[in-house]
């Protein structure tokens, strides 16, 4: 894909691995300057780099989005280094499994501290950042299909996401005046580090193969596969362009046809 050098930044949290990862990268040959961040400094700076660099408009930060502090000095940064900022892409989560019984207080603040704190925190400084450089821009974020329909055995997580959903909404009536549009992007079942995780986890807990716990995760797409990716970093590059200038408040679902709203 050619780059087409359209001169905007975007910063994406959990750029290190995964879906932020493919999301860097696509918006980078769609043309932004992208700030790689992400809690692992090491992955971010090995994405950053194969896109170029620094030199290149490829800038690995260190961000720790549970902290309000970190995200703002992010933001920040990336704005200064890079010459601009015009869309944020919260994308940074985790996934663990919380049957109902084991949920505790330190479990919740813990998710919740990344997954919805992370995103309001992300979405605060990307306003502040977009104010004071004098024009509006895009909030993207993450949410999942389990933000859409409870999934069993991770409540918290599902919880969490139909959090990042109703937030975004209200952001997205609150921010408008800015000229500032609010979005998610819901992915099904994807091929990351993270339910890489969570079937190991489920065969583990089944006593069954992972070829097993991997059958078990597609069984319901109706297009009868997981999604890669890049799939995910496609739909994102729409809501982070110009083609996406009249929606706002939406949850975009990219999973293959597991939820039908
Ligand atoms: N993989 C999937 O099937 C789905 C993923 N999602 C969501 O997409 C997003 C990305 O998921 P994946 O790429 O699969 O996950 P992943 O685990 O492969 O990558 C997540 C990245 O976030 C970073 N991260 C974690 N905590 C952080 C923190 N406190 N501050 C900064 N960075 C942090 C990690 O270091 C990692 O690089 C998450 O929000 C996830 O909930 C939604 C639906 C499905
Ligand atoms: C991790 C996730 O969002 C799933 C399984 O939908």
């Amino acid at each position: 894909m050619a780059r087409t050098e359209n001169g905007k930044v975007a910063l994406i949290t959990g750029g290190g691995q995964g879906i932020g990862q493919a999301i860097a990268e696509r918006l980078y040959a769609d043309g932004f300057k992208v700030a790689v961040a992400d809690l692992n400094i090491e992955n971010a700076r090995k994405v950053a780099d194969a896109l170029g660099g620094k030199q290149r408009g490829a800038l690995a930060i260190q961000v720790d989005v549970a902290d309000r502090d970190s995200v703002f000095a992010a933001v920040n940064h990336a704005a200064s280094e890079l010459g601009g900022f015009d869309v944020m892409i919260n994308n940074a989560g985790i996934a663990p499994a919380s049957p109902i019984e084991e949920i505790t207080q330190e479990s919740i603040d813990q998710l919740f501290s990344i997954n919805f704190n992370g995103v309001v925190w992300g979405t605060q400084a990307a306003a502040a950042a977009f104010r004071a450089l004098g024009h509006g821009g895009k909030i993207i974020s993450a949410a999942s299909q389990a933000g859409h329909i409870g999934n069993p055995g991770i409540a918290l997580y599902s919880a969490s996401k139909f959090a990042v959903r109703g937030f975004s909404q209200t952001a997205a009536r609150d921010l408008a005046k800015d000229g500032i549009t609010v979005n998610t992007y819901a992915p099904g079942i994807v091929r990351t580090p993270l339910v890489e995780d969570l079937v190991k986890k489920a065969a583990s807990a089944a006593g069954k193969p992972e070829a097993w716990a991997w059958e078990q995760f597609a069984n319901g797409i109706a297009l009868d596969r997981l999604s890669e990716p890049s799939e995910v970093a496609a739909v994102v590059s729409f809501l982070a362009g110009a083609d996406s200038n009249y929606i706002t408040g939406q949850s975009i679902l990219v999973d293959g046809g597991i939820v039908f709203n």
